[in-house]
């Protein structure tokens, strides 16, 4: 043994050419205050979005993930609540790497770079016409959510005290996750820490794509909520797993294109959004006595005597449609704990619907969307998700009144 040689071999062995390893750099964001969670976790998905095509560009981006709080439909009221209470983290990590804010804030301790506050342009389309464009330009509203103190930018930051932002620029844009990215590499090509607000004004890549779908699958939910959701079933909806035919492999890495071969529980499951969207779809969110009749009526269609009903409904209202649903010899399950927080119990909820028969969910909810997603990706036919509560149920006939979801079916 010559250790001569030996250093030398191994200095002959050096790659020529290959620049140092890139800087670690981190992708902060947040999205509009009033925004509900399922809305978020689809401004989650064009971030990822974001961060995979900046890594793909050579940006060593990680992708912070921001704690979940102060949701105005929560009565919890809950705060700074990690991911990894509610979702499957090492699946998420598995399409982009990604780390909670509290990891974030050991590294860079309590500090940010810059804030990119998102924003339409003032004067609108230009020409009338939308066409994707970007562009820095003087802020039209962050300064009431971000103030200058000495040095530094303060703003909400989670509800996280002590924050301080290095810088705050606007940036007028209109555009997808794409867009995004091609202004990070002109305007901020070396900041170490980006978050970006109002995330949710870039769109989709290709909504409904291959992309899409991906990120989708990675979010899978807690083991343990699943495992909750489960168990519900079996001993309350007395559902037997083995007939369920449901396909759902460890790693979602692993689930391909099949034959959409399955049967989910012998229940109807529904979806019945109350509250802030009676306001604002009042158009499409039909009352109590109306989607009690709809949901009788495609139960026995069905010949299933179980109805699931996931809902924010206020208390009396659902024990009404359970009355009504009882005299026609219809039985109505609900998940109620106080075990675990609003977020987690609405995932316990979507996954026990997405696991029915057959889905009837309410139009425009995104939380309905999420449950169609689930059930696309487990196989199900399309004519047992696809369907909705109507406004006017005497008018089920006329299709303008009764407009059904678009169907947004998987692709692999
Ligand atoms: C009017 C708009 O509505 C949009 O809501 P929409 O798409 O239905 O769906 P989300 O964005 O999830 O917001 C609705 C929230 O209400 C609660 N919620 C609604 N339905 C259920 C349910 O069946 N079970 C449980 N456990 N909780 C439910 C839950 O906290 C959920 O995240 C919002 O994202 C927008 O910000 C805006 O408020």
């Amino acid at each position: 043994y010559d250790e001569d040689e030996a250093d030398e071999v191994t200095i002959s062995k050096k790659p020529e050419n290959v620049s140092p390893a890139k800087p670690q750099r981190y992708l902060l964001y947040e999205v509009n205050f009033g925004e509900g969670f399922n809305l978020r976790r689809d401004v989650y998905m064009r971030m990822a979005s974001l961060v995979h095509e900046l890594r793909e560009q050579g940006h060593n981006f990680v992708l912070v993930l921001p704690p979940w709080g102060n949701l105005y439909h929560w009565n919890d009221r809950a705060k700074k609540v990690p991911w990894n209470n509610l979702f499957d983290t090492e699946a998420m990590n598995a399409y982009v790497p990604v780390i909670e804010f509290y990891e974030y804030l050991k590294v860079n301790p309590y500090y940010v770079d810059e804030v990119v506050y998102l924003q339409h342009y003032k004067e609108g389309w230009k020409d009338g016409k939308w066409s994707e464009r970007y562009e820095k330009r003087d802020c039209i509203e962050a300064d009431k959510y971000y103030r200058k103190e000495g040095k530094f930018w303060k703003g909400y930051m989670y509800s996280y005290d002590h924050v301080k932002i290095h810088n705050l620029t606007c940036l007028s844009i209109q555009g997808e996750s794409s867009t995004l990215a091609k202004a990070i590499n002109e305007y901020y090509p070396n900041t170490n820490t980006l978050f970006i607000d109002r995330a949710e004004t870039v769109i989709h890549n290709e909504y409904g794509g291959v992309e899409y779908w991906k990120i989708r699958r990675s979010m899978r939910y807690h083991k343990q909520l699943r495992f909750i959701a489960d168990l519900f079933r079996q001993e309350t909806l007395y559902v037997n797993m083995h007939e369920d035919k449901i396909v759902y492999p460890k790693d979602w890495r692993d689930e391909r294109e099949l034959q959409r071969v399955a049967v989910g529980g012998d229940y109807l499951a529904v979806h019945l959004r109350r509250k802030d969207f009676l306001r604002s779809h009042s158009d499409h969110v039909p009352d109590l006595n109306e989607a009690a009749l709809q949901i009788i009526e495609v139960a026995q269609v069905l010949e299933l005597s179980k109805v699931f009903i996931c809902s924010d409904a206020d208390e009396y209202e659902l024990l009404d449609l359970e009355k009504q649903l009882n005299s026609s010899s219809i039985t109505a399950y609900r998940f109620t704990t106080k075990k675990i927080s609003d977020g987690a119990i609405s995932l316990v909820d979507q996954w026990i619907a997405a696991k029915a028969a057959f889905f009837l969910g309410t139009h425009t909810s995104t939380f309905s969307y999420r449950i169609r997603e689930d059930r696309e990706i487990m196989h199900f036919p399309v004519e047992t998700t696809f369907n909705s509560l109507c406004k006017y149920a005497k008018d089920m006939g006329n299709p303008k009144k009764c407009e059904q979801p678009a169907k947004w079916t998987i692709v692999y």
